[in-house]
Parts: C-alpha cells; structure tokens; sequence
C-alpha cells in the first residue's frame, strides 16, 4: 500500500527576471509505514521538494498523491518538523497548549486533546514540562515539542526538514534515536531530509540520493541494517560503513555534476563475514 506517490515532479522558480530550474523530475513512491531519508548536495532541491510534498508550493509539472488523493493544499494526514523549531512553536503558548494547537483545529473534544497530548509529551519524554513554555527549554527539548505536536495529530505521513541541523551533537543522537522509536511504535510513514550522510543511513531503510540542481534521483538505496539500531552498535557496524562510504561517494559524483538514473539499488554489495 503507497502512502506517497511523486510521479514526474518538476519545479522552476520563475519571477523578478531569473528563472530556477530546482527540480527536473521525480519519482518515487513511499510505501505506508516506511522511513525514507533523502539527501543531495547543498541547493538539490530538497526543501522545494518537501514543500511540493506538504502541499505548501506548487510544482511546475507532475503530481503527488497522499493515500491516493492528489495533494494541492497542505493536506489532512500530514504532519511536517522544521529545522527552526523556535519559530515554529508558538512562544505565550505552554508546552501542552503548543501540543493541543492542532488538536483544536481538528476539533477534538478538551478531555481527549489532554489525554492525546499527554501521551505524546510521555513518548518524548517531556510530561514533566507542559507547563513551561517553549523558551524555557533547551533546543532539543523545543524540537521534542515539535515532534510531540507533529505525532499527536496522527498524520499517515510525517515529513521532517533537517529537523536537527540546530542541535548538538549528542542531543542529535538522542532525537534520531527518538524518531526511530516512534516510527517502530506508531507505524507511521516518515520522510526525513538530511544534510547528513550518517543520519541518512542510521536512519533510513532507503535513502534517496539526489543530483545537483536540476535536480533528479541518482540512487535509491535500501538499507539493509536490522530494524533495532542503536549510536555504539550500529554506527561500528561493517555493513553501516560499507553503506555510508556508497552515498558518500554518490553526494561526491553529484556534485561533480553526475545525474545518471540508476535503478534501485541494494547499496553496495553485503560485507563477508
Ligand atoms: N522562492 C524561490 N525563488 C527562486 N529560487 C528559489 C526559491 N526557493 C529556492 N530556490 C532555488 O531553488 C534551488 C533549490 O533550493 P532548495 O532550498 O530547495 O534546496 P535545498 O537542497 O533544500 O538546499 P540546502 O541544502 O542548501 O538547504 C536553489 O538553487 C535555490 O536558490
């Protein structure tokens, strides 16, 4: 079952005398309850990408569909993480109220908006702040707020924009840690875009590799790590470096200028053990 289809997604920015050709074609389908990471060089086309994907930016040609329907509006079922959390929260708002935000919108009665909020701030491990507000805490703490909203609204489709891009090193572990718990728990269809080649791995079960702008896929690679991954484990597993060398050395042939089409691919082949 698709969740997300992108069929021959293309998009120019055109206005004040340039014209931008960001995105040549794409397509790739996201099947339901599946993590996919994207990644290309800096100016891929990554965030026009997700902004066709959610609705908020209308491609010059091509379509995507949300569990069949065609999106042209930022779509019910979908929930998007943005790298700047601190402009994404609403600052007089408490971390509850922040959470409780779309739960209005959709119209939940007040005792199930509390109990659902509730539960996404104890996923995140942040029920003992809903009183604070946003600028009481860390950076990490506010993306785990963002998260808790996004998962609250139980979208089929999470779509998250170097949601950790802001944090530390060692908070950034604990988030990527955090998301693929919630994916495994919840089920829930998540497209991530990374900068980074690491996460990209440690986090997806496919990775879509972009080429320079305009932009088309060069690869898409499955991961073939287990399922239970952890930072000490799986980042000194052979098969993770083996697969982190492959997208690295595709990020490099894109920005050399490659855009070859290649089929999906299974990564490079297996370590012997
Ligand atoms: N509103 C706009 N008007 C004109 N050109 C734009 C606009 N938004 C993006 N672009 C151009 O489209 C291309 C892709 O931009 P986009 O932000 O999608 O890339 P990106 O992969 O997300 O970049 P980065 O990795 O640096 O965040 C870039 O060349 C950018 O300058």
């Amino acid at each position: 079952m698709k969740a997300l289809e992108v069929q021959g997604l293309a998009k120019t920015y055109e206005g004040h005398g340039r014209t931008v050709e960001a995105i040549r074609e794409l397509t790739f389908d996201v099947a339901r309850g599946e993590l996919v990471t994207v990644v290309g060089p800096s100016g891929a086309g990554k965030t026009t990408l997700l902004r066709c994907i959610s609705g908020l930016l209308r491609p010059s040609a091509g379509e995507v569909r949300l569990n069949g329907s065609p999106v042209t509006e930022p779509p019910e079922g979908m929930a998007v993480v943005f790298q700047e959390y601190g402009r994404s929260l609403f600052p007089w708002m408490t971390v509850r109220q922040n959470v409780e935000r779309p739960l209005v919108e959709k119209g939940l009665p007040k005792a199930q908006r509390r109990s659902v909020a509730q539960e996404a701030l104890a996923s995140v491990g942040l029920l003992d702040s809903h009183d604070a507000h946003p600028w009481q805490l860390s950076g990490g703490m506010q993306q785990r707020v963002a998260i808790a909203r996004a998962i609250a609204y139980a979208p089929t489709v999470l779509v998250m924009d170097e949601p950790f891009a802001a944090v530390d090193a060692q908070t950034r572990a604990e988030l990527e840690d955090l998301v693929r718990r919630l994916w495994r728990n919840l089920g829930v269809t998540i497209v991530f875009v990374t900068h980074d080649i690491d996460e990209a791995v440690y986090l997806g079960e496919r990775v879509l590799v972009l080429s320079n702008r305009p932009t088309v896929i060069l690869e898409d690679v499955t991961v073939d790590l287990p399922a239970g991954r952890d930072q000490l484990t799986t980042r000194s597993d052979a098969r993770f470096a083996g697969l982190r060398a492959h997208v690295y050395r595709l990020i490099q042939q894109a920005k050399e200028g490659a855009r070859e089409v290649s089929s999906r691919s299974a990564g490079p082949p297996a370590a012997r053990p």
